[in-house]
């Protein structure tokens, strides 16, 4: 489960929402805000976010449109820099690291599975799942890749190519592709945001195997209360920061928490 509190490094930052930090955080986010351009232009996209995310664990993140949420992924994949304030994962601090490094640390320690699948074409299934492992030069470690092609259901299909797959099946080819490496946190943008009801529970279903059998740790941002409730615990976002956070989550509990936010008004 997720820990929202003050930074430890700034006692007097932000109210406290949690118990304490994570010894083992996976992800943690110390007073990170973001702001987009300068003077009266500029939009405080995150405004002192601090945040633990353990290892192992399943987290959704929510919130109403422009309360944060890409901007809060994108800095805590190292896909973004904060203006202020400190990303580690898995205790590597991202502020010191140079742009090469950066991409390193993404490439190897991190996946992503974004809405629009985000698949090569000309690649087969087996080709776009082991692109990462090219990309960084490494082996595939050919008992993980045949675990993860069976998990996600495509044994069998590795010879096609994407445009002879249903939706939910590219999008299981992304969630392995993003598996391949074994990444510490695996960050979903809307996974399930370009697939039909029951093809997104079966993409959840899959993320949330992921966790509870292979320990994975996933963060997840979604517009859908039912995709949240597969999440052990939901982070609500409201103008740029951490306005509350729901362990065991359930559908209406979660979407009565959104209308009060104002989301569905
Ligand atoms: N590159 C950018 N330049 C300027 N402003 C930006 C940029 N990216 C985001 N913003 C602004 O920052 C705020 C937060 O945006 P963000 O995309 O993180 O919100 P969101 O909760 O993901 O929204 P949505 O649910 O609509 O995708 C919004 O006011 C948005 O307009």
């Amino acid at each position: 489960m997720s820990k929202i509190l003050p930074s430890a490094a700034h006692p007097t930052a932000a109210p406290a929402h949690g118990l304490g930090r994570t010894p083992e955080a996976a992800v943690r986010l110390t007073s990170v805000s973001k702001v987009y351009g300068r003077g009266t232009a500029a939009v405080h996209a995150l405004r002192g976010v601090t945040v633990d995310i353990p290892r192992g664990s399943f987290t959704a993140v929510m919130g109403p449109s422009g309360s944060g949420k890409s901007t809060f992924l994108h800095c805590a994949a190292g896909l973004d820099r904060p203006t202020e304030g400190a990303v580690a994962l898995g205790g590597s601090e991202l502020g010191g690291l140079d742009e090469t490094a950066l991409t390193r640390l993404r490439r190897d320690r991190i996946g992503f599975v974004f809405q629009a699948f985000n698949l090569m074409p000309s690649l087969t299934v087996l080709q776009n799942i082991t692109l990462p492992l090219l990309l960084a030069g490494r082996k595939a470690d050919q008992r993980w890749l045949a675990e993860i092609v069976e998990r996600v259901g495509l044994t069998g299909r590795t010879g096609h190519r994407p445009a002879e797959l249903s939706g939910g099946q590219q999008q299981r080819v992304a969630i392995a592709r993003a598996l391949v490496t074994r990444p510490e946190v695996a960050f979903g943008d809307e996974p399930t945001g370009a697939l039909d009801t029951m093809t997104a529970k079966e993409v959840l279903g899959l993320l949330r195997q992921t966790v509870d059998e292979l320990g994975q740790t996933v963060v997840m941002v979604t517009h859908d209360p039912v995709a949240a409730a597969y999440a052990d615990s939901v982070l609500f976002l409201a103008d740029g920061d951490i306005v509350d956070e729901m362990t065991a989550p359930t559908v209406d509990r979660v979407a009565d928490r959104m209308s009060r936010l104002g989301a569905w008004a």
